[in-house]
């Protein structure tokens, strides 16, 4: 497969852009015009520019408002185009996209156009150039593939041809599996986007909300099937408009583009493998059984803290690792290690980010086939110092900076408690019933959301649940899941856009995107919270007013009301279930933890954060909360 990317997609002078593009593994480049134009340099020092990075421009592009146009516009036209072939000739592609008329002035036609294209493919030939066409959704006469491709079957001329593009298609519900008989040779160039289903003007939904194919919700893996069905060989180009993106880090953007195609024609040939297209080999997506532990990075002060937060939580330490400061702390299925070794990942990881939980290790089939994928998909490797004897566990590196371990139950890695650490003598304490991890909570920067939603989904067999908005005093938190079919992996990823916010102060605070709570089941609420008491574990205080809503809201037995509001138990109920909920209160700057009773509910309680929110700010306060 040849990947290639438009420089509108992302940030940056156009310098830069080639360099991030370059070093992301795109083959090459759609040069959008007024990139250029804005650019100082002559399309001779461009092109050569793009070559020297290893690049190729792939298509110019867009010529608007050409097709079906009175005199004297229609001869104006002919005459600017040629000026752009020059251009092309200079800049060295042959490809121009025109993009089907949006001018008032334009006349309907199919005749009409495919004379003027039929005319424009003659002196396209005599340079040795070929011209695609593309419908765009909001086009005045043509905003169809299906209407373009007649256009384009019409003009019969070698040197024309077709221009897809996943977005105007997908945009306009049409059927994608009309694509499946057009000949392969007639389509030039297929230009990917996805976006976020929004209801909105569909010229203003696609110059500001497209994103990576896999990042939004149009069924892209659909439309690519039908066009690896004709036979389709070449480019497969992103053309991106998306403002955050225009705003972002150019070499994050880039790498998600290059990872979001790789993870799309991964989809395609699962699903088609036959197709004549090459993808590069790779093991499936991972199923994930558990989270088969979280690994904190201490200090020694935090580090105590965080060890009676523990202990009241009912966890016990029950080994030591053999060669590194690290306790392993265990509660029914729930493994947490603390690190305080002085050296190592976990170590540079506290010097940044102060005590944090900077490590996921997920159980998985095969660990080694997981880390395989991860690798393909473009991922970071991580390698671990091990002392010897002791098990390599493969490792990537997440997107904020922390890791992702792979774990399975073969080998090595299945005995790695046994391997590593030496067990500690059983200590006293209460366990609370605490059953197994409910799901993971990183607060992550607003524009990094997307990047970690790719990075999950790519990976892992899971899908990703609609955003939600919730609701913290100083401002809108955005929330989406990443969670897998069985509700053995749930990842909630909120995305804080200013820092006045509770997620937004816990990412200033920690410098940079991290775990902020850690959830955990138990199969009897009630009889954990009174087991908590007794460890003297205060949980968050919430709000009375709160009960009298939840009464009200779910017209619940006032005896239930009673014990929810002892314990500080929040609650929610939906058509599959009720939902429990407490919490610890702050520990550090903003993070916390969650004991959850799932009843049969799937979600995560989103009505309920504005005031566990609430209560989290009253408590970190007056600690260098900010008080809005
Ligand atoms: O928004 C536009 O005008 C525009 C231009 C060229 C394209 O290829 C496209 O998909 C959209
Ligand atoms: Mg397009």
């Amino acid at each position: 497969m040849k990947t290639s990317i438009a420089t509108v997609s992302i940030s940056g002078d156009f310098e830069e852009k080639l360099a991030a593009i370059a070093r992301a593994g795109f083959d090459g480049i759609e040069i959008f015009e007024n990139d250029f134009l804005a650019f100082d340099r002559s399309p001779a020092e461009v092109g050569r520019m793009v070559r020297d990075h290893g690049l190729e421009v792939t298509l110019f592009q867009p010529f608007r408002d050409f097709e079906g146009m009175p005199e004297p516009f229609q001869s104006r036209n002919f005459d600017r185009a040629e000026r752009k072939f020059d251009l092309m000739a200079e800049l060295g592609t042959d490809l121009m996209l025109i993009c089907s008329n949006t001018s008032p002035v334009s006349l309907g036609g199919i005749d009409r156009a495919a004379a003027d294209f039929r005319e424009l493919g003659e002196r396209a030939a005599k340079r040795n150039l070929r011209v695609g066409y593309e419908a765009l959704a909001w086009g005045r006469h043509i905003h169809d593939h299906r209407d373009a491709w007649e256009i384009v079957r019409r003009a019969d001329h070698q040197n024309i041809g077709l221009i897809l593009d996943s977005f105007h298609t997908l945009a306009r519900k049409i059927d994608v599996n009309s694509i499946r008989s057009i000949p392969a040779d007639r389509i030039f160039i297929v230009q990917l986007a996805d976006a976020p289903l929004i209801d909105m003007d569909l010229l203003y939904w696609s110059r500001h909300f497209r994103n990576m194919p896999g990042e939004g919700d149009l069924a892209v893996t659909d439309f690519m099937r039908a066009v690896a069905a004709t036979g389709y060989d070449g480019y497969l180009s992103l053309e991106i408009f998306n403002d955050q993106f225009r705003g972002g880090s150019p070499s994050a953007i880039s790498a998600d583009g290059h990872r979001s195609l790789i993870y799309l024609m991964d989809q395609v040939k699962r699903a088609d493998p036959d197709i004549v297209m090459s993808v590069p080999a790779m093991p499936d997506r991972a199923e994930v059984a558990e989270i088969a532990f979280v690994e904190f990075a201490v200090g020694d002060n935090d580090g105590a803290q965080l060890e009676s937060l523990l202990e009241a939580l009912g966890f016990r330490a029950v080994a030591e690792h053999k060669s590194k400061a690290v306790t392993l702390f265990r509660q029914g299925g729930v493994n947490l290690l603390l690190n305080r070794d002085e050296k190592g990942f976990a170590s540079a990881s506290y010097l940044v980010h102060g005590a944090n939980a900077y490590a996921i290790a997920l159980m998985v089939d095969d660990a080694k086939a997981a880390f395989e994928r991860a690798v393909a998909l473009g991922a970071e490797v991580f390698e671990q110092q091990v002392g010897p004897g002791e098990v390599v566990i493969p490792a990537i590196r997440g997107v904020g900076g922390g890791l992702l371990y792979f774990l399975d139950r073969t080998g090595d890695l299945g005995r790695i408690w046994e391997i590593d650490f030496n067990p500690l003598p059983v200590a006293d304490g209460d366990e609370v019933g605490l059953t197994r991890f409910d799901h993971v909570a990183q607060t992550v920067k607003y524009d990094e959301m997307l990047t970690w939603l790719l990075f999950y989904t790519s990976q892992l067999k899971t899908r990703k649940t609609p955003m939600v908005d919730i609701i913290d005093p100083a401002g809108v938190v955005r929330s989406q899941v990443v969670e897998n079919e069985s509700g053995s992996l749930r990842i909630t990823l909120n995305g804080a856009e200013n820092r006045k916010t509770l997620a937004g102060h816990f990412i200033a605070e920690n410098f940079g995107s991290g775990i902020q709570h850690i959830a955990f089941q138990t199969d009897d609420i009630f009889t954990t919270a009174e087991a908590l008491l007794r460890n003297g574990f205060s949980t968050l205080a919430i709000s009375p007013n709160y009960y009298d809503d939840v009464e009200a809201r779910f017209g619940i037995d006032p005896d239930l009301v009673e014990r929810l509001k002892r314990h500080n138990i929040l609650y929610d109920r939906d058509e599959q279930g009720e939902y429990f909920q407490l919490y610890s209160p702050t520990y550090g700057e903003g993070f916390f933890f969650e004991i959850v009773e799932r009843r049969g509910y799937q979600g995560y309680g989103a009505a309920n954060a504005i005031f566990r929110i609430a209560a989290l700010r009253r408590h970190l306060r007056p600690a260098g909360m900010p008080t809005n």
